[in-house]
């Protein structure tokens, strides 16, 4: 579909093309939206297909009119007289037709298009101006009273899946509203667009799948990647969310269904982080699963293979990222999400240099937990320097983390990084990272391997280390045990202790189990959110350490800034710049995160923080640089109100 705003037809009216349901005559207009659908998916350059020319934004440009195949044969009238133009009522089972349409948005079709429908919402001259007359009830209802019945429905369903099943359904109907609800009500919704629902969506993606809501790459498409994307209804693109499925949460390979995930990120950069939903692209690469049980499922939607490896997987990715690059240029940016970490690591090396590409898991879950580190300081006392890290999950969260506090060490004391680290020790399924085991370890472990005996366990390794911070990321759920968060509070006042696995399912112990076991003591945070916590009388409520902290933040600061590259530097602006706005009311009751109610705001700062080090480094491409970086954010940022329509 093209989305042409303000947009007037020029010339080939589209008289002579044939009419669907509801569609009104072809008409010059300067409503919000002339849309033409061109979606006859596969049939590129048949004879009879012509170029049509719009107007858009004052530019001419040529879209492909698409002719349908069967029309000359499909003359009959199928019962109740209605006339079968597209030949697809009469077409029998074996003949193809053409599932084409062209339209101007106005009226059945208008309602039907998520991005410019207001439901009950327009108004009286809206409904005269746009041919909706008797398609819609006689009420005009605010899109407040629209939010306020929507939260009532989806309060009804008492099955998270059900809520997340409204919540894409809204999106679908009704981009605008969905954005509004999700961003007024985000701590209540937070956990069903995303972790931990997100991840039950996903391993019942195939189940659920109603809508495609990003492009789905798989190697059916290899050599022909840039025409897939001139299918998606977007041209403008500004960030895109990729996932080749392989390690979704702490859930593993779920292939093609993780695309819940892209589409669940994407959706946080607009409501968290301002971005205009048409400029963001979920992607999915599917190169097969080797999730034995999706192989087996009738239901499921990916390719029915294992996956591609090698050279396979290399052209395919690479094929994407240029195809990425020639489409949207240079300051596309591209973030890497749920990759298993054989790839990711890779990945992000090799295209770090020549495109804007950006690893949530290893980049953005690091700035998110130096951030939580820099505001629980503040409860401990000391610096980084004077603590000790243990990690369970030696993985590209946990070494990502570590190697972010590695480099702020280093620049608060001066002291070079390979020192750093040695104040960070890491368990993965084999036991304790040490020297001995160098020669077997993966590439991203060994700057964490220290002289120290085999240790086999994780409670035996907080012994050894005494760590004064134990940070789980595993993907493994129920690995704090009692006995280790008892061994961290008994030479801890305040253990800090941060259970990042994801979903909740896979967290490394619950909040009830982290207040009791340590007393009430911990300072504790979670990746998927916990309700507040009753102990010996007193309400304990934990943070979300997630990356959605930052994400949008750091997004939208790369965006406004024009940046061409992402750099450490920009990660640790974005941790300085989140820990700033944990407030000493957030620290009393223990939270080392601000709450997500005011994450409009604080993406705000993290973008301006994130845009000022873009220009410092003198990697920004959009000049001159804004007097106040916080109003100029906060002036790019997307809003959910509706337009009012000529
Ligand atoms: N809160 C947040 O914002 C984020 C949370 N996460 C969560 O972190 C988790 C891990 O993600 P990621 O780092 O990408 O995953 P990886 O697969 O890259 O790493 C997992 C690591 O955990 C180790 N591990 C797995 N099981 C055990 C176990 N039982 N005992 C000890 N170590 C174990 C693995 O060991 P080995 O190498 O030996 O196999 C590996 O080192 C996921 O649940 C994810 O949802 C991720 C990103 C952000
Ligand atoms: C939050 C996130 O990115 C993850 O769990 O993978
Ligand atoms: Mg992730």
């Amino acid at each position: 579909m093209f989305s042409l705003n303000n947009s007037t037809i020029l010339k080939n009216s589209l008289s002579g093309v044939s009419k669907g349901w509801g569609q009104q005559p072809p008409r010059k207009i300067s409503g919000p939206a002339l849309v033409v659908v061109a979606a006859a998916v596969g049939s590129n350059g048949r004879p009879g297909d012509r170029n049509v020319s719009v107007l858009v934004d004052n530019t001419v440009k040529e879209i492909r009119e698409v002719s349908p195949v069967v029309e000359k044969e499909s003359k009959t009238t199928v019962s109740g007289g209605v006339g079968d133009v597209y030949g697809e009522d009469t077409a029998t089972e074996d003949q193809s037709i053409t599932p084409w349409t062209v339209s101007v948005a106005s009226g059945y079709p208008l309602l039907r298009d998520p991005h410019f429908n207001k439901g009950l919402a327009f108004t009286e001259k809206e409904k005269d101006a746009h041919y909706l007359r008797g398609l819609l009830p006689p009420v005009v209802v605010s899109q407040e009273i629209q939010v306020k019945k929507m939260m009532a429905n989806i309060r009804q369903y008492q099955v998270p899946l059900q809520r997340y099943m409204a919540m894409m359904d809204l999106q679908e109907r009704n981009e605008r509203l969905f954005y509004k609800l999700l961003i007024d009500n985000v701590e209540e919704l937070l956990p069903v667009v995303y972790t931990p629902t997100v991840g039950e969506a996903c391993q019942k993606y195939g189940s659920i799948f109603r809508q495609p809501q990003g492009l789905f790459i798989s190697l059916k498409e290899k050599g022909k990647i840039l025409e897939v994307l001139k299918n998606w209804p977007q041209q403008k693109i500004q960030v895109i969310c990729v996932t080749d499925g392989e390690r979704i949460l702490g859930l593993g390979d779920l292939g093609c269904q993780g695309m819940g995930i892209p589409v669940g990120k994407l959706s946080l950069y607009t409501a968290l982080g301002g971005i205009r939903p048409s400029a963001c692209l979920p992607v999915t690469i599917d190169v097969g699963t080797n999730n034995e049980d999706l192989l087996k499922d009738d239901f499921y939607i990916g390719l029915r293979q294992r996956r591609a490896t090698g050279q396979e997987y290399a052209e395919l990715l690479d094929e994407f990222m240029s195809a990425v690059k020639q489409s949207y240029g240079e300051k596309v940016l591209i973030q890497f999400e749920d990759f298993a970490n054989h790839n990711a690591f890779d990945l992000l090396a090799k295209y770090g240099s020549t495109h804007l590409v950006f690893n949530d898991d290893i980049q953005g879950t690091a700035s998110v937990v130096l951030a939580g580190l820099i505001a629980a300081l503040k409860l401990v006392g000391g610096t980084l320097a004077e603590h000790t890290f243990l990690f369970l999950g030696a993985g590209e969260a946990g070494t990502g983390i570590a190697e972010l506090i590695a480099l702020e060490m280093s620049k608060q004391t001066g002291a070079p990084v390979e020192e750093t680290r040695r104040k960070i020790w890491m368990v993965d399924s084999k036991g304790l990272i040490i020297r001995s085991r160098m020669e077997s370890l993966q590439h991203f472990k060994r700057p964490w391997a220290h002289e120290h005996e085999a240790v086999g366990n994780l409670v035996d390794a907080v012994k050894a280390i005494k760590p004064t911070v134990l940070i789980g990321s595993s993907g493994a759920g129920r690995t704090f045990t009692k006995e280790v968060v008892q061994a961290m509070s008994s030479f801890n006042e305040k253990p800090i202790i941060l259970a990042l696995s994801n979903p909740t399912s896979q967290s490394e112990c619950t909040a009830e189990e982290a207040y009791m076991w340590s007393e009430g003591r911990a300072i504790f945070a979670t990746g998927s959110p916990f309700g507040p916590v009753e102990y010996n009388g007193k309400i304990y409520a934990s943070g979300q350490a997630n990356n959605a902290y930052i994400f949008p933040g750091l997004g939208l600061g790369l965006i406004i800034s024009g940046a061409i590259r992402v750099h450490d530097d920009m990660l640790l602006a974005a941790s300085e710049a989140l820990a700033e706005q944990v407030s000493d009311e957030n620290l009393e009751k223990g939270l080392i995160y601000p709450p997500f109610s005011n994450i409009r705001k604080i993406s705000a700062r993290i973008a301006a923080r994130v845009a000022a080090k873009v220009y410092e480094l003198g990697l920004a491409t959009r000049l001159p640089q804004p007097e106040n970086l916080v109003a100029y954010a906060e002036s790019c940022m997307y809003s959910p109100a509706y337009r009012s329509y000529r």
